[in-house]
């Protein structure tokens, strides 16, 4: 049985008849493979990530598990249509805050269309891309049983200045998250959601040391994925926060250069975070 997944915050979506990824209750991700040649690069990058051994095993945890393409009925009533079938790495969490960030100045690849780039191109200069080396995508903040989710809409995300991506990311680890950018984020679970030995900013920098070195790929408009559970972190369980990388349709080979684009906006992130952290009321001790 397929369902529109309710926890996606970004991307092409399957409401409203269109076409999108469903999951199914055993926690498969099905993404349909998009038009053009996007969805074949994708399942190309993913088959390259399963055979290159190359890539250490503690890197090979920040990309979704991949189970090959299945024909499934898509989700917009066009018939059986294949799919990427990837590791579900929301659904299984209960009340998950999620928040998409794709990463680097720019989101176009080299060989791309003059017409693709353009669009892209104005994306990047429209939003915090091109000075920040990364924008929200998308994200979900979970407050409470009554206050449910905050979770805005694309235009309004996109349109985020550097100051509201300051506020978001730390609302993303507030309980006072419900009422939007418009009050002053608590932080009451920086700590244990960004800190820490597992928490994002340990995850991320362990990512960077690999961006720094790798030379087999170029991910262009590819998204840091960051979420957590609320449960775990007032229990302060540990690991309570996850860091994936998703959507691979624009990777193309690194030719023995580094990823300057996504390692630059990496980096960026990791400020924005180590600020956040190092700016807590109670924490003297620097981050980074
Ligand atoms: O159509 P849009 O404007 O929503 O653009 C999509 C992007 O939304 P954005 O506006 O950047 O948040 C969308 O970005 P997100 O996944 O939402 O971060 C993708 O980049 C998508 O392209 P592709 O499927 O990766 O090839 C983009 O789709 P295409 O326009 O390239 O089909
Ligand atoms: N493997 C996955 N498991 C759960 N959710 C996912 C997975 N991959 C992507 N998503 C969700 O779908 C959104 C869009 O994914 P993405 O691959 O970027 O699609 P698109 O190519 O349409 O932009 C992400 O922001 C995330 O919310």
């Amino acid at each position: 049985m397929f369902k529109i997944p309710e926890h996606q915050v970004a991307g092409h979506k399957a409401s409203q008849g269109l076409l999108g990824p469903l999951i199914d209750d055993s926690g498969h991700f099905y993404k349909p493979l998009q038009s053009d040649d996007r969805g074949s690069k994708e399942v190309a990058f993913y088959n390259q990530l399963s055979s290159n051994t190359e890539i250490p095993n503690h890197i090979r945890k920040f990309f979704p598990l991949y189970y090959g393409t299945q024909h499934i009925e898509a989700s917009d009533g066009s018939g059986p249509c294949p799919h990427l079938v990837l590791e579900d790495i929301v659904s299984s969490r209960a009340n998950p805050s999620v928040m998409d960030v794709k990463i680097g100045s720019r989101t176009w690849y080299p060989t791309a269309s003059e017409d693709y780039i353009m669009r892209c191109l104005k994306k990047d200069r429209e939003t915090t891309s091109l000075p920040l080396g990364f924008r929200i995508s998308g994200f979900q903040i979970y407050g409470s049983e009554e206050s449910g989710y905050w979770k805005p809409e694309k235009k309004y995300v996109l349109g985020f200045t550097a100051e509201d991506v300051r506020v978001a990311l730390r609302k993303f680890a507030s309980s006072n998250s419900s009422d939007g950018l418009g009050s002053e984020p608590d932080c009451a679970f920086a700590e244990t959601v960004y800190g820490g030995s597992n928490g994002i900013l340990a995850q991320l920098l362990k990512l960077k040391a690999w961006f720094e070195d790798q030379t087999i790929f170029h991910f262009y408009s590819c998204s840091v994925l960051m979420m957590y559970e609320k449960e775990p972190v007032l229990k302060s369980e540990s690991p309570c926060a996850v860091v994936k990388l998703v959507d691979f349709a624009h990777v193309v080979e690194g030719q023995g250069v580094i990823d300057h684009n996504f390692l630059g906006g990496l980096c960026s992130l990791i400020k924005f975070i180590s600020e956040i952290l190092n700016n807590l009321p109670h924490n003297s001790a620097e981050v980074l």
